[in-house]
């Protein structure tokens, strides 16, 4: 069957326009907290196929998107570059020993050495490829990786950070080992998503969602010209499959995008206006309610008509302008999904 969100990615006309939500496999989900307390933590959850699965289809039949994201995390490719991953509670992720030096970054493994050891990923996505093609339905599968400089600013600082001190240090003043973490990101993440393919995803999104730590004239240096490189890579091997780019926060560089992909991931910060003027007749766009309307129906209401008269239902697809929060209700993510189908012609 036709899968109408990778219809939509692909810039065919659709008879709704699809929706789906960022981190919607996650903590507002009572079904989802079940499931994470009996794997015992998070990460235990990633590394068990059946139960990432599990919690991968639970949005699809309880809030009633058309496209499941893996359930996963972007961490997983440095823990298994060999940097010991571990999320504190209340305090988000935490790598042990972050990197400083050319030395600690030689010690970590790369290539198709480090892209082979993420099995459970790979397993994970078998199992729901069999479970969605039971189910029969026209559900589209997406997979996804952290760009490469928001994957650098975790092994970089060790943790989340609001200033990004130490690896904008490094930018400045030892951009060539800055350059050097972020080429052996991305030749394990072009295997890693070649690898995510082959099990059977159908759609495959960049999240770059630290995009906005840098500087407008320094993005594409730093960040933008490895996700093309990501893209082309792929593209050029399995060019059915669409590729998303979701840079957050950079609205500076919308006259700037370039590149071989599918669909522009627009962040709530950027009117959806100015992003189809700029980008409308290249890209698909994806987005972009700001995630917290969804506190209210009837903000959430207005959001997606005025989203909708922007867009006119063509090459659109509904989304947040970044990921869902745990403590919105089941009800009004429901609502949202709904609007967008009933705006649509559902
Ligand atoms: C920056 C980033 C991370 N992880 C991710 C990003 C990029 C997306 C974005 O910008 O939102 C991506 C991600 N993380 C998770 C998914 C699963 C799929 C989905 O979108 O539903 C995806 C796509 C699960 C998760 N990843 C995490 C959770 C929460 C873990 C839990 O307590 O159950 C989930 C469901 C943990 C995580 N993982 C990360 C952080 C900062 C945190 C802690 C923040 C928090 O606690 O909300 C890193």
């Amino acid at each position: 069957m036709g899968k109408i969100f990778v219809d939509a990615c692909l810039g065919k006309e659709t008879p709704y326009t699809p929706v789906w939500m960022m981190r919607q496999a996650g903590r507002y989900l009572p079904e989802y907290m079940a499931v994470r307390a009996e794997a015992g933590n998070f990460l235990n959850l990633c590394h068990d196929p059946k139960k990432a699965a599990e919690v991968t289809l639970q949005p699809l039949d309880i809030v009633g998107v058309d496209a499941a994201i893996l359930f996963s995390d972007i961490l997983v490719i440095p823990d298994e570059m060999g940097m010991d991953l571990s999320f504190v509670k209340g305090e988000g992720p935490k790598f042990s020993d972050p990197l400083q030096t050319q030395a600690d970054l030689d010690r970590l493994i790369g290539g198709d050495e480090a892209a082979s050891k993420l099995t459970y990923v790979y397993d994970t996505i078998k199992l729901l490829r069999t479970q969605l093609d039971e189910r029969g339905d026209d559900k589209a599968l997406i997979g996804f990786t952290g760009a490469p400089w928001t994957l650098a600013t975790y092994m970089i600082e060790g943790q989340g950070t609001k200033t990004y001190n130490v690896c904008k240090k490094m930018m400045y003043s030892n951009p060539e080992l800055l350059h050097n973490i972020l080429k052996k990101v991305t030749e394990v993440v072009k295997l890693y998503m070649e690898k995510q393919i082959q099990s059977g995803i159908d759609v495959v999104q960049i999240f770059d969602s630290w995009a906005a730590a840098i500087e407008p004239g320094m993005y594409d240096e730093f960040s933008w010209s490895y996700m093309v490189e990501i893209a082309e890579y792929l593209k050029e091997k399995y060019p059915h499959i669409p590729i998303i780019m979701f840079p957050k926060g950079v609205p500076a560089f919308y006259d700037k995008v370039y590149g071989n992909f599918d669909v522009f991931g627009v962040d709530w910060g950027a009117p959806m206006s100015l992003a189809k003027e700029k980008l409308g007749d290249k890209y698909v766009l994806q987005g972009n309610m700001e995630p917290c309307r969804l506190y209210s129906k009837e903000a959430t209401t207005k959001c997606v008509e005025k989203i909708q008269e922007t867009m006119g239902g063509k090459r659109h697809i509904f989304n947040l302008g970044h990921g869902i929060l745990p403590d919105v209700t089941v009800e009004n993510a429901i609502h949202f999904v709904n609007e967008c189908h009933r705006v649509s012609g559902k």
